[in-house]
């Protein structure tokens, strides 16, 4: 197999700007990209058990390698390690590391370790540097990029949190090998939801590659990541902390969330799962609501069915609150604004926008519907 280079994308902001260095095996060079930022000598990792059965020993031996002073933290792994007590938990050996404010916090993991250790480190000192590693796919286009950190809350997902822009993001898709088919595919809900939201040609060139993806051919997913980090990034360099259209990142998020907090933050529903469900019912409220075709969710569905991703309400084991339940639980958006939730909708695939004045009598039949198809 011909080597594929590493691609190298910048998120522009001002002083604050940063690569994200995309291509296999592009971890094995971590030590020497650091010291050509100019990294102190001592790094600290924070990691969970499953990434640091694969991985942690081999980002070791090339930190020592470089000259660097290493010490790693070693998680629980799954969606439960994003809370207060496992916060607690990486600050506190943070301190007891003696990481200072100019070291460096490494987050090597998915979206839960990316969350929590960017979080971690944006509270440190009132702010430590972050390198974010991330080893899933969901992590590589979607989490490790644009700065959002947290845990989540009883009252709702990602409830506590900072704006936290890593340092340099480092995705090397050969660790996407050893991911699960089904977490692969939780990851595929965000890759589709770049399409979804704001360009058609993504979402056509998907239908056409999704099953060389979910084969992780190497080209697909290179140019799978990269097409998503490139959206992400644009938009992050426009709208950092979500005052305008950053919110188009959220699409199916609001239903997501909702879903997430109603399954109790457990592998019944992940988070990417939630997403792909999440986008379709936003086009099932925008195809009712008049502002697309029907045409578009029943596109949407086919594909998901023909990737294998759960689509409907349906494919969520174990009971879920009635619509009005899940409403309530939307109600606790970041996104609500005087009280009214905000949605992201879409005038078809790749026009997604920001919707304050949604018809919620609509978005609740979409929701009954759905809930009653369970039955
Ligand atoms: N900050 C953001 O912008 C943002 C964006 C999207 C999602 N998120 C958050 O990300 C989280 C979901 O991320 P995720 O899907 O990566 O979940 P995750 O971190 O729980 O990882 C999913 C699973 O994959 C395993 N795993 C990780 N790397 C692996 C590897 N290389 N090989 C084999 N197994 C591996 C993990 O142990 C875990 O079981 C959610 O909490 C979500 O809210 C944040
Ligand atoms: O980066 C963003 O902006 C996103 O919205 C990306 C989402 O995929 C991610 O799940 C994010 O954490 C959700 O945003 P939140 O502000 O509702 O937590
Ligand atoms: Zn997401």
């Amino acid at each position: 197999m011909t080597p594929i280079p590493p691609e190298r994308l910048t998120v522009s902001l001002g002083s604050r700007s940063y690569d994200i260095l995309i291509g296999r095996d592009v971890i094995r060079d971590t030590g020497r990209i650091l010291k050509d930022m100019g990294a102190r000598a001592r790094v600290a990792i924070v990691t969970e058990r499953r990434v640091a059965d694969l991985r942690l020993g081999g980002l070791l031996r090339v930190l020592e390698e470089a000259g660097f002073t290493v010490s790693a933290l070693v998680l629980e792994p799954g969606e439960g390690t994003k809370d207060w007590k496992n916060l607690t938990r990486t600050v506190d050996w943070l301190l007891s590391q003696k990481i200072e404010r100019d070291d460096l916090v490494i987050a090597l993991g998915g979206g839960v370790i990316g969350d929590l250790a960017g979080f971690a480190a944006a509270i440190l000192r009132r702010g430590v540097g972050v390198v974010q590693i991330p080893t899933t796919l969901l992590s590589q286009v979607d989490s490790s990029v644009g700065g959002k950190t947290g845990i989540n809350s009883h009252f709702g997902k990602n409830l506590i949190g900072a704006f936290h822009q890593p340092r340099l993001v480092l995705a090397d898709t050969a660790l996407l090998d050893s991911l699960t088919d089904r977490d692969f595919r939780a990851g595929y809900g965000e890759v589709v939801k770049y399409g979804l939201l704001g360009d058609a040609g993504f979402f056509a060139w998907l239908e056409q590659n999704g099953p060389a993806l979910l084969a992780r051919e190497p080209a697909a997913l290179a140019y799978a990541v990269r097409r998503s980090c490139e959206m992400k990034a644009e938009i992050v360099a426009r709208d950092e902390e979500e005052r305008g259209d950053r919110a188009l990142l959220n699409l199916g998020h609001t239903f997501c969330h909702a879903l997430e907090a109603a399954t109790g933050y457990s592998d019944r529903l992940l988070h990417g799962e939630g997403v792909a469900i999440g986008c379709l019912l936003a086009f099932d409220v925008s195809a009712r609501s008049g502002l697309c075709a029907q045409e578009e969710p029943s596109r949407i569905a086919a594909h998901f069915a023909q990737m294998g991703l759960k689509t409907r309400l349906a494919d969520i084991p174990g009971d879920l609150p009635d619509a009005e339940g899940l409403m309530r639980l939307m109600a606790q958006d970041k996104k609500v604004q005087d009280g009214r939730i905000t949605f992201i909708l879409a005038h078809g695939i790749g026009e997604a926008f920001v919707s304050r004045n949604a018809d919620l009598e609509t978005v609740k039949a979409v929701l009954s519907e759905a809930l009653e198809a369970r039955a």
